[in-house]
This record gives structure tokens, sequence and C-alpha cells, in this order.
């Protein structure tokens, strides 16, 4: 079902959904109604998100949740010094025992915290096989999932999407899933954001139209399990990683309505806008989705992309420049080759460049780029890299800095930034 934000309405069997009311005394084919809140019940209207689901059994009836041991996956960032080294990783290595999508979670780094409804979580997924008789949820945050390699099904209790590499997939805070793995291997990146819903940015002088267009997002139909056995159900909550017993699948929706839901979306449906008279634009053109934050225009995270475009730019250094930014950037790449980088950001692989780290071209493409003949367009087809990008420092974990896969020579990149400075006389 097509629109971002759409008041959807869907039911797996006829009949299921009650007309003109959410909650009648006996709900068709012996359902229960649920309510599921995303935002505040008094949230404004153009804000507010909720779904109404009619399901096999309501989602309190599970066993008592105990700890579950995943010591790779957590919120456990911002608590010792983080350098202000620009930094950057190898991809993740696939796993070489059997791991699902939630054994696989390694978080990298982030922000905030899900106590105080803000920040971010950042983390890498490597698995090899789909979750079997188990089911997540994220009560700390929506799951922003890119994969890189290997496409998802996602089976949530709303429906489900199949997610592959250059698309995108956002789970609401709350919603349980499984995630099944339909090339055998699977990789990518997982943005667990604790703050506000990720939206669409405003478009300004843009107009009416363009960057992602909202009828290019996809709700899931609903769809139904009716299974019984000795499942798991894992939660994350404030942090910490449970698991309780359930002896049936929560994906037992029967029919939905509401605006609260799972969605995905192909990055190559971006209508990218770029410059096309002088000099390079700020990233933010490239915005996907936001989450914005208390202070109007600084947002908790904006989700960039940097997908294939035309460069015609004249008079104009026409890669990215080299900047320092009060923000702080977490990049990955999905696909292809980063202009910014000739070499060493492998497809997999990520970088974090924090508040007021200089950063920039490498040496190559400053050279190249300081040459190029610009009287010729010059098109990059053949990429697609994106940034989380956050108002507050991204704090990199203990296992991210110590990790064998992080290239401790990148700075070597700008050591060969020649002087060409000659003062005049
Ligand atoms: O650092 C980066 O590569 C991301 C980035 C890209 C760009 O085109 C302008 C600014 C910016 O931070
Ligand atoms: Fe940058």
């Amino acid at each position: 079902m097509s629109g971002f934000g759409n008041e959807f309405a869907t039911e797996a069997l006829p009949g299921t959904l009650p007309q003109g009311q959410n909650s009648p005394q006996k709900v068709a084919h012996g359902l229960y109604a649920e309510q599921l809140s995303g935002t505040a019940f008094t949230a404004p209207r153009g804000e507010n998100r909720r779904s109404w689901l009619y399901r096999i059994r309501p989602a309190a009836m599970h066993e008592t949740f105990a700890a579950y041991e995943q010591p790779r996956f957590h919120n456990l960032f911002g608590h010792e010094p983080v350098p202000p080294d620009q930094l950057r990783w190898n991809p993740l290595p696939m796993p070489d025992t059997p791991v699902d999508f939630v054994d696989g979670l390694y978080t990298m780094a982030g922000n905030g915290y899900p106590a105080a409804q803000h920040g971010v979580g950042i983390h890498l997924y490597a698995a090899n096989r789909s979750m079997q008789g188990r089911y997540f949820y994220d009560a700390d945050g929506e799951l922003l999932i890119v994969p890189q390699q290997g496409a998802l099904r996602i089976a949530t209790e709303l429906g489900v999407l199949d997610v592959a590499p250059q698309e995108i997939a956002v789970i609401p805070r709350g919603v349980r899933f499984r995630v099944e793995l339909l090339d055998g291997e699977a990789r990518g990146y997982v943005c667990e954001n604790f703050g506000a819903q990720l939206r669409l940015p405003d478009l300004g002088p843009i107009g009416s139209n363009g960057l992602a267009n909202p009828r290019d997002f996809l709700a899931p139909k609903a769809a139904y399990e009716d299974l019984e056995g000795d499942f798991e159900l894992l939660a994350k909550f404030q942090g910490n990683l449970w698991k309780a017993k359930i002896g049936h699948s929560p994906l037992d929706v029967v029919g939905w309505h509401g605006n609260y839901a799972p969605y995905k979306y192909d990055l190559r449906r971006f209508n990218t806008i770029g410059s096309i008279s002088f000099d390079h634009p700020d990233p933010s053109i490239f915005t996907v989705l936001t989450s914005p934050s208390d202070t109007r225009g600084t947002a908790n995270m904006d989700f960039v992309i940097f997908p294939p475009r035309w460069l015609v730019a004249q008079h104009t250094f026409r890669p990215p420049w080299f900047h320092r930014n009060v923000a702080s950037e977490f990049m990955g790449l999905v696909h292809g080759a980063y202009d910014a980088k000739a070499e060493g950001f492998a497809p997999g692989g990520a970088s974090l460049h924090n508040c007021m780290s200089g950063h920039g071209p490498d040496a190559a493409t400053f050279e190249k780029a300081s040459h190029a003949d610009l009287a010729k367009p010059d098109v990059i087809g053949d990429t697609m890299a994106f940034m989380f990008e956050t108002r507050a420092v991204i704090s990199p974990t203990r296992q991210a800095l110590d990790a064998a896969h992080r290239q401790r020579d990148y700075q070597q990149c700008w050591a060969g930034l020649r002087k060409h400075f000659i003062p005049p006389g």
C-alpha cells in the first residue's frame, strides 16, 4: 500500500475490520482488538500515529522476560572519552557459525539514550541464517534498516516486507518481527532511532515534489500466521535484551487499520536535486528522512543518501569540499564507490567524522577533481552511499574502536595533500 504515513486499512480475511468503530464488543472471526500507539495519545493530529490490530491473541500473552545475552548489541556508548579522530572501518566479517539477524547485530556507535527519547544507536548486522521460532521487537526506538548485501524478508505483525540492497525498511518502535534471509547471507546497517519518528523533510523553495516522494513509500498488507509452538519473544528495552517464552506466533494480526506501520522505500526512486550552476550544495539537499529534535531545523538524525547523479557545476570543485561540521556524520556504502574517496571506503564499510573533525576528499580525489575538465558533465553512475547525521556527537563503542576491521591508518588518506601555496612576490 502506497503513501508515507497514510491511514491504511487492510485485512487478510474479508470482514475482519469493524465498520464505524475500533473496539466492538465482539470482533469478527473471534479476534481480539488491540491499539498500538506510536505517539502520545494527545500528539497533534498531523504527528499522531497509532494503529488498531485485530489479532488471534493479544500481545500481552507471553511468559516472563529474562536477560538475553548478545553482548555485541547494546547501547553502551558515551561512557568513555571519544577520540576526535576521523575513523573508518572495513566491512563487518560474515560469521563462520550460524547467526541470525538479532544475534548478528553489532553496535558501532551512538548518542543519547532510550530513556531520554533522543539520540540513536548505530549498528551493523552480518547474518547467515533466518530467525527460526523467534521474534523480536525494539521498545527503545524505530529501526531504519539499510541492507548492503542479501535481501531480507521482514515478516512483521502488520505484514511482510521484502527489502533488498538499495532499498530501506523502517520498523516502528514496538512492532514485532522476524527476519528471513532470502539470499543465504546478509549484511547491512541499522539506525535505532530513540527520538521523534522519521518523517519526510520539508521541501521549502524546492516546492511540492522532489527528493523522496511520499507515494514511493510502501506499507505491507495484513498477513498472519496461526502457529503454536515453543517460540521465543526477544525484546530490546532500555538498552538491554530480554527473552520470554511465547506459545504462539505473535505475527497473528489478521487485519489492521491506522497510520503506525512498517514501510519500505527504494532509494533509486529518490529525485536527486543538485547544483546546475556552481558550487557543491550542503548534503542536506539529499535528505530522505529526518527525525526532528526539539530545536527547529536541527535534527536528532537525518538519513541522507548520495545516489547516482550528474555533476555539471562550473568553475567549481565538484566533489564534497573539505569541511568541519557541528553535526556528526556516520557514513556507510551500499553499492559502488563514493565520490569523495578514491579508495578504502568499501561497500559494507563505515566511517565516522565527529563534530568539528576535519575531513573531505582524499588526496587522490582532490588531485583528480582539481584538474577535471569542467566543460564536460560527469556522471556518477554506480554509487549508493548514505549518512546518519546527528546533532549530538556519535560515540564509537569500545568494540568498534578495538575492532580488527578498523582502519588504523585512515588519516593517511589526506597525508598526500601537497602544499601548493605560493606567496606573491
Ligand atoms: O563528509 C562527507 O563525505 C559527507 C558530505 C558530503 C557532501 O557532499 C557534503 C558534506 C558532507 O559532510
Ligand atoms: Fe562530511
